[in-house]
């Protein structure tokens, strides 16, 4: 593997960790096990050969693995599963020196950072996001959590890991479909703080979308968007303003999932959330055109949805679970918008007109795409 696909981001924190990404970074976890060291290894079904090179590096430095695989995706994030694992942890006799290993994508490392978030109220993680979603986002920065009939990551805790490893080659074997929802993520990178993020995906939009097409333009994508989020959230973990720029589409994203009863995979709903959140912000005479059709084309080009076709019956729904965002406060609700590119900023209270006509906009124009088939 090649220097260019070799690098290592540190989160300054506090507190602080690096996100170690190459050929082997699993290896890397040596430097967390001991022997006698107890280990839970959270997976998903699917991720058996990360899964076990894990373990291979955590049983030769003593430590004494247990496997737990979760189901896929989003039916991972439930209370049942959270309370299964607690139970096995129990019965394991897992202390606080002890150690939870998560290996797959956000969906599972989102649980896995929550339940050593909450066993004996919080025990050492470290992650091996296996997706692009995984490593330029959800494993990085300490979100963790579950979903609520009510909602998407209603309950949750901050809790970062010690470290996070990830091959860039395990990223190989996603489909085309969720590497691509992967990229809604990087592409929100360049709309809130890094635009060259965004020159390098227009400028070779099949490439960007394909990681064995261009393996330096994908390490070097996922480095960028780490840098982004490495910055945000050493300067504010918990979400008291800055961090926020981090939740750009989010709104409206979380709700088309809730909605959709998570059959829509997160990034296409990132994609779609942030064409509203920017059809209100030039509603609202924050942005103009050009930057609004450049949120189309972008996404577009490396084949994200832009559209969620529904009518007012619909706007009920989503309008309702908008409100249950964990940045409203009280009954107002308030968006992440750009008021130019690179430049966030929040909108309180806005008008129900605007919110509706941003809605019928993405109603109509654009692709929709974003159910898993
Ligand atoms: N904590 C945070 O800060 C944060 C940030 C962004 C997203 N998230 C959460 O992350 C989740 C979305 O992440 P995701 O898309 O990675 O979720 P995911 O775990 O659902 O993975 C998506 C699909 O990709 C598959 N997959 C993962 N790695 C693979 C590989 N190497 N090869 C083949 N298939 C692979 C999975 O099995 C799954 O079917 C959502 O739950 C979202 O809320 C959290
Ligand atoms: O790290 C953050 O902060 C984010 O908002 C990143 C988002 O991409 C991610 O989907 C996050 O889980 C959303 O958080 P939530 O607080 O809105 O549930
Ligand atoms: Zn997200």
């Amino acid at each position: 593997m090649s220097e260019a696909r070799t690098r290592t981001v540190e989160i300054a924190g506090p507190p602080r960790y690096d996100v170690r990404l190459g050929a082997g970074a699993e290896r890397h976890l040596a430097e967390h096990a001991r022997p006698g060291r107890r280990v839970l290894l959270v997976t998903q079904p699917g991720r058996n050969e990360v899964a076990e090179a894990a373990s291979e590096v955590l049983a030769g430095s003593g430590a004494r693995v247990v496997r737990a695989e979760v189901p896929d995706a989003e039916a991972a994030k439930t209370a049942e599963v959270l309370t299964g694992l607690w139970g096995l942890l129990g019965r394991e006799g897992f202390t606080r020196d002890d150690l939870v290993v998560g290996v797959g994508g956000g969906a599972t490392t989102d649980l896995a950072g929550f339940v050593a978030a909450t066993w004996l109220r919080g025990v050492e993680v470290v992650l091996l996001p296996t997706s692009l979603l995984g490593v330029v986002d959800a494993a990085v920065g300490g979100k963790t959590g579950i979903n609520t009939a009510e909602g998407k990551n209603l309950v949750g805790a901050f809790h970062p890991p010690r470290a996070v490893l990830c091959d860039p080659a395990w990223l190989g074997s996603m489909s085309r479909a969720d590497y691509v929802s992967g990229l809604a993520e990087v592409i929100k990178c360049g709309f809130v703080t890094d635009p060259v993020i965004l020159d390098l995906l227009q400028a070779a939009p099949a490439r960007a979308a394909d990681p064995a097409a261009d393996p330096e333009l994908a390490v070097e994508l996922v480095a960028r968007a780490v840098q982004v989020k490495a910055d945000v959230v050493s300067t504010d973990l918990r979400e008291a303003g800055l961090r926020e720029v981090l939740n750009y589409g989010h709104t409206f994203a979380h709700a088309i999932e809730q909605v959709e009863d998570y059959r829509w995979r997160h990034g296409d709903a990132v994609a779609v959330g942030m064409v509203y959140v920017a059809e209100v912000a030039h509603r609202a005479g924050l942005i103009d055109t050009d930057l609004l059709e450049r949120h189309r084309a972008v996404l577009a080009s490396v084949g994200l949805p832009t559209a969620y076709p529904g009518g007012a019956q619909r706007w009920t729904e989503l309008r309702a679970a908008m409100a249950r965002d964990k940045k409203s406060r009280g009954s107002t609700l308030r968006l992440v918008v750009l008021e130019g590119l690179a430049r966030p900023t929040r909108l309180e209270g806005p008008d129900e007109a605007t919110l509706r006509a941003a809605h019928a906009a993405v109603s109509q124009a654009g692709s929709a795409a974003g159910a898993v088939p």
